[in-house]
């Protein structure tokens, strides 16, 4: 970096992109119907997952979780030289990526730099945010002509999330009476086939979303295993399936694999490591810590959750440093990404039809078709 350059020029803003979750009762539904808009989702299926919700006092912890790690992000940027303003907004409840960028203009922004709270490759991780990006700048209208918006790369391959995940994994198996006969249960978020499918580059390649996971996975057992000197298996496998029975979505389900492992494996501990998330929200604390738990307590298998990474220092620290690669490389300098995992990692400016959304072509930002 030049000398007197700031370390995230030529970002002006930070914008914290996540998916957003009601805070009251009479929120869940508007918010399940935003979240579906135009997907045929069954009322039957929006008031099961309503009655999640309702459980907990219509509040989702996602809001709650990501104030908290605002404050930490704009903590570890100041601490790290980086003095900008850090804005919050989420895909599908307020504040709207509208709102926050209202919030960046009146700021003075020109440049923003957006970090998502989806760290992975494929039309819900990644595109989806991207068209909601650019929807919400044609809302804001005029007001934002000039104002440029780029993103952080998908970063489920970096230093920072990796090593949190090892970290929270390495503390859930030291605290077994035995890590030896552990079994590790990758989880994250199933998704149609087809996104999978269709995940990636666009160039064919597609199964990018299922890939990351694997790979993230295959090197979390690895480290645990050389820390511990023990052999313990780790698979992946899926929560918070919808869509119709009709339409394969990928598997297996979480539930399906711990009664799996109760007639194989008896006793031995199931782990669950939901790599697919980096805070505890709804589909944590409802899908694992209470849907799965009892599966494991029903079939007689000690169940322990690894703690997401949302709070821990070395994943927001990876945070600032993947803000600082992506400020570095828009200087037009030369850039090495950080990789924790072997293989592809993906481009900070999207290529043209990666992750593609399967029912309409719409405009979206920070890939290189504009
Ligand atoms: C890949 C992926 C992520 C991870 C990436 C990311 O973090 O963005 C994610 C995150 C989340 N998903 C969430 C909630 C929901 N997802 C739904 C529906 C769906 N998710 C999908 C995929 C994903 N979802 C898909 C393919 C659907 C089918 C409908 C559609 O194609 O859109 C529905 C509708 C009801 C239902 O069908 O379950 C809800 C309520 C919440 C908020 C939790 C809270 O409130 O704490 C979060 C963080
Ligand atoms: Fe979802």
């Amino acid at each position: 970096m030049p000398e007197g350059t700031a370390p995230l020029e030529p970002y002006d803003l930070v914008l914290l992109g996540s998916f957003g979750g009601p805070e009251a009762p009479e929120e869940v539904m508007p918010f399940l119907r935003r979240v579906t808009a135009g997907r045929n989702i069954p009322d039957e299926r929006l008031e099961a997952v309503g009655e999640h919700y309702y459980a907990r006092g219509g509040r989702s912890p996602i809001n709650d979780l990501n104030r908290d790690l605002l404050a930490r992000l704009r903590e570890a940027l100041e601490r790290r030289g980086a003095d900008v303003p850090v804005v919050w907004g989420n895909r599908n409840s307020e504040p709207f990526f509208a709102d926050a960028l209202h919030e960046a203009l009146d700021a003075g922004a020109t440049r923003v730099v957006v970090l998502l709270t989806s760290a992975y490759s494929c039309y819900s991780s990644c595109r989806q945010y991207r068209e909601d990006l650019a929807a919400a700048l044609e809302q804001v209208g005029p007001a934002a002509d000039g104002l440029v918006v780029d993103k952080v790369r998908p970063y489920v391959t970096s230093t920072g999330l990796g090593r949190a995940w090892l970290e929270a994994l390495l503390g859930a198996l030291r605290g077994l009476p035995d890590p030896g006969r552990a079994r590790i249960l990758y989880v994250t978020h199933s998704v149609p086939e087809a996104m999978d499918d269709t995940s990636g580059p666009g160039d064919g390649e597609g199964n990018l979303y299922v890939d990351q996971h694997l790979r993230l996975a295959a090197r979390l057992t690895d480290e645990a295993n050389a820390a511990l000197g023990t052999s313990v298996p780790g698979e992946l496998v899926f929560c918070s399936r919808s869509g119709p029975p009709s339409q394969p979505w990928l598997e297996p389900d979480v539930n399906d694999r711990i009664e799996e492992l109760a007639a194989e494996a008896g006793e031995d501990p199931v782990v669950v490591v939901p790599i697919g998330f980096v805070s505890d929200h709804m589909e944590v604390v409802h899908d694992l810590d209470t849907e799965a738990a009892e599966t494991a307590a029903r079939v007689g298998v000690p169940f322990v959750r690894v703690p997401t990474p949302h709070a821990s220092e070395v994943f927001v620290e990876g945070l600032v440093d993947l803000l600082l690669e992506r400020a570095a490389e828009a200087r037009g300098e030369v850039v090495v990404p950080d990789a924790w995992l072997p293989g592809d990692v993906r481009p900070s400016v999207c290529a043209p039809g990666c992750c593609p959304n399967l029912r309409a072509a719409k405009p979206a930002l920070c890939g290189s078709d504009g």
